[in-house]
């Protein structure tokens, strides 16, 4: 090809995503924009075609990144190609929202016209902002009658700081505006930059694993190009393979001959492993290498732990097999076998962040029909010990003996929290109150501010986030990153049934908190733990130091008897029905204990939240 063509090509590109708080519109906007552009006809589109997996689709949430390409025809007689990169919504992923958008020259913030400027609408404009896009606001929903795109831009204006008054007024439900939006991503996003005869340098923000081609890397080739047959290096482990096939997605794999600067699509090279290729990671030629990685390298590493026992045991084997598969696919899924008294064999499992471990546990359950017991979750913790060896704890009931420990130190996180200036106080309340170390304050622009904590992890994994949001209305955004271990008094609750330990019910608190934690676990557990043929006590205890205790009563008569009288299809439903409830409980000592048990710890956070209020 002549290279006055190339370098015209890159001038017909746009890459961009789209950015908004959840159910303001972003699924209902990009399929609209894949039916204008016919990239799919719209008897073939089921709902919703960027969210592909069933859980996304129910809970409304995208996990998985996906990149687009789009051919649009525009007023000024050219056709332009667009890229479009879907981003996932949540705190969790916040780091391949950041990579996502790394990939784009633009976002569509998307705003919903009734309900204005929320809590994510503020955390990805920063995201956008700090990824130097061009921002094209988009007011969507503007058929509610209670849409007011005028306040709303106004909104926008103040909040999140950018020019708005030539918002985009869209309905995506009815269609309208769409094509107005079509052309203001031509007009107003920026072709991409980046020189066609530099060293190959491609940016990985996303990977996903197919069992026929291996690992599929989706890329934003940023310089260069590359091409079938080309050998490549993942600049941040030296890893080399041979790529055996790139090409775009529209919306299923096409391939094609090669992938040049300013494309973005996908990569397959005969990579076996997930863990191989890190979102964040630059490709280069291993013939021709860049000089300098793209900046920003991230390496994920879970920041919870939790058990993960099945039911019944003899599915240990399935499970094992269940948490292979689904680690193909993510990368930072880390899981380990553990044993525990009460629960029998299990896995260790390590991940990004509650929101991570409920996707996975559903996964489990529904893809891989599962059974799950899972412990509540727990930070790592180090011990250093009287005698010099060090320990990494991930499970509470794995912490030595407190005459043998010299000390135990917790993770700690440099927490930035973006928010209007109004609601400085609430933040700093809530740091206070979560053992936060108050670093620095400062000014963004004329609203915000950034404030700075240091905060222990094991207190951000929780309710943190939902506390923030709730405290401000919505209107921060969190970022953290893990700074270190700190020494801390923290200690071990044991809980008893019966005088008996549960190892998998143990948890580690701050001394400050023991007593209260203690007192409040336990009357908790008696609300979740069914009364059975006999008496079940239930004890706090630090060390040998009982801290509070309750009993769950015996049943007085058996109150399932007269039940059983009925025609026979009422006693199959009932069967049926405790048969279910029964999956998930486990009998520990002699004792059934619930699923919610296990979970008790963070239960009660809820209601430390509730009473603080
Ligand atoms: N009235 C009206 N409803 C809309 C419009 N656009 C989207 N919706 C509805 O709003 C809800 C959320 O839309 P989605 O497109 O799923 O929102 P989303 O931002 O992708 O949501 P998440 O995937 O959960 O982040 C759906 O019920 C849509 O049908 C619109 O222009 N007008």
């Amino acid at each position: 090809m002549p290279q006055v063509d190339l370098v015209d090509r890159q001038k017909y590109i746009r890459n961009f995503s789209i950015v908004a708080h959840i159910d303001h519109g972003k699924s209902t906007i990009a399929d609209r924009i894949l039916e204008m552009t016919d990239t799919i006809a719209k008897r073939d589109m089921e709902n919703q075609v960027l969210d592909d997996m069933d859980i996304e689709r129910e809970r409304g949430i995208t996990i998985k990144l996906n990149a687009v390409e789009l051919h649009y025809q525009a007023h000024d007689g050219h056709t332009y190609t667009f890229h479009l990169i879907d981003t996932p919504g949540h705190v969790d992923f916040s780091y391949e929202v950041s990579r996502s958008l790394a990939a784009c020259e633009g976002a569509l913030l998307v705003v919903d016209a009734a309900q204005g400027v929320e809590a994510q609408t503020m955390a990805n404009a920063y995201l956008a902002v700090d990824n130097d896009l061009e921002i094209v606001p988009v007011i969507n929903k503007i058929d509610l009658p209670s849409a007011d795109p005028a306040a709303v831009k106004t909104q926008i204006e103040e909040m999140v700081g950018i020019d708005a008054q030539n918002a985009v007024l869209t309905s995506a439900k009815k269609g309208t505006g769409i094509a107005e939006l079509l052309e203001r991503i031509v007009q107003d996003i920026p072709a991409p930059q980046g020189d066609l005869h530099k060293p190959l340098k491609a940016l990985i923000f996303d990977s996903v694993y197919d069992s026929y081609r291996g690992v599929v890397l989706s890329i934003r080739v940023l310089d260069g190009q590359v091409k079938v047959g080309d050998r490549i290096e993942l600049m941040n482990n030296g890893k080399q393979f041979e790529v055996t096939e790139v090409g775009v997605m529209s919306p299923k794999a096409v391939p094609r001959e090669r992938l040049m600067v300013g494309d973005v699509g996908y990569l397959t090279a005969s990579i076996k492993n997930v863990q191989d290729t890190r979102v964040g990671d630059t490709i280069t030629l291993a013939a021709h290498p860049a000089q300098k990685a793209l900046p920003g390298y991230r390496q994920i590493t879970p920041m919870v732990y939790s058990g993960m026992y099945p039911v019944d045991n003899n599915k240990y084997g399935d499970l094992r097999e269940s948490l292979e598969k689904l680690q193909l696919n993510d990368a930072s899924l880390e899981f380990e076998p553990e044993t525990s008294q009460a629960l029998g064999f299990g896995f260790r499992v390590g991940f990004l962040g509650l929101l991570h471990m409920d996707v996975i546990q559903e996964r489990l359950e529904r893809e891989f029909n599962l059974d799950l017991i899972m412990t509540a979750p727990s930070v790592n913790y180090r011990v250093l010990l009287n005698d010099g060896q060090e320990k990494i704890i991930d499970n509470p009931a794995k912490l030595p003996d407190p005459a043998e420990i010299k000390e135990i130190q917790e993770p700690m996180v440099q927490a930035e929290i973006m928010v209007p200036k109004d609601y400085v106080g609430p933040v700093m309340e809530l740091a206070q109150r979560k053992r936060g170390q108050f670093d620095t304050m400062s000014y963004l622009d004329d609203y915000h501010v950034k404030v700075i904590y240091k905060l222990p992890l094991a207190e951000i994994i929780f309710d943190f986030f939902d506390s923030l949001k709730s405290s401000t209305h919505g209107y921060a955004s969190l970022d953290y990153n893990i700074v270190g271990y700190e020494v801390s008094k923290m200690v071990k609750m044991d809980i008893l049934l019966n005088g008996e330990p549960v190892d998998a019910l143990s948890f580690i608190v701050h001394q400050d908190f023991a007593y209260d934690r203690g007192r409040k676990i336990v009357r908790k557990l008696k609300t979740i733990i069914p009364r059975q043929q006999f008496e079940v006590a239930i004890q706090a205890a630090i060390g040998n130091k009982i801290v509070a205790r309750s009993t769950v009563k015996a049943y007085r008569k058996d109150v399932t008897g007269p039940l059983y009288g009925g025609d026979q299809t009422r006693k199959n439903k009932l069967l049926d029905k405790q048969k279910r409830g029964k999956k998930r409980m486990k009998d520990v000592g002699h004792v059934s204990v619930p699923q919610a048990a296990f979970m008790a710890v963070l239960q009660m956070d809820d209601d430390d939240l509730k009473g603080s209020k």
